[in-house]
């Protein structure tokens, strides 16, 4: 589990990339869950987007929504613009995809 910030003034963002690593942990990971921790309308920029099939699609930006995807989807948070956002994320972990 893991809680993030993100902060206009300090250039908060995350660029594309897949949950799925290399890491003990991160090879592991099969599901990934983010909870929308700010109310969308108290920041700007800081999109979740994901790109499953080409088409980049931001997801909602309401406070409690919960997003889950296949940790092997690409994805990224688009930069911060105004203000600060929180999101946490959570893996379901199992066997190793092959
Ligand atoms: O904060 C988010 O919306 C996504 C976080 C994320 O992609 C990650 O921690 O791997
Ligand atoms: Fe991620």
């Amino acid at each position: 589990m893991q809680i993030a910030w993100y902060d206009a003034d300090h250039g908060g963002h995350f660029d594309w990339h897949v949950d799925i690593g290399d890491g003990q942990f991160a090879i592991r990971r099969k599901l990934t869950l983010v909870v929308q921790l700010s109310d969308g309308d108290s920041y700007a920029g800081g999109d979740l987007e994901l790109n499953a099939d080409g088409r980049p699609k931001s997801v909602s930006r309401k406070l409690g929504a919960a997003t889950l995807f296949p940790s092997f989807t690409p994805h990224r948070v688009t930069p911060m613009t105004r203000s600060s956002r929180y999101s946490m994320t959570a893996w379901v972990h199992g066997p190793a995809f092959r």
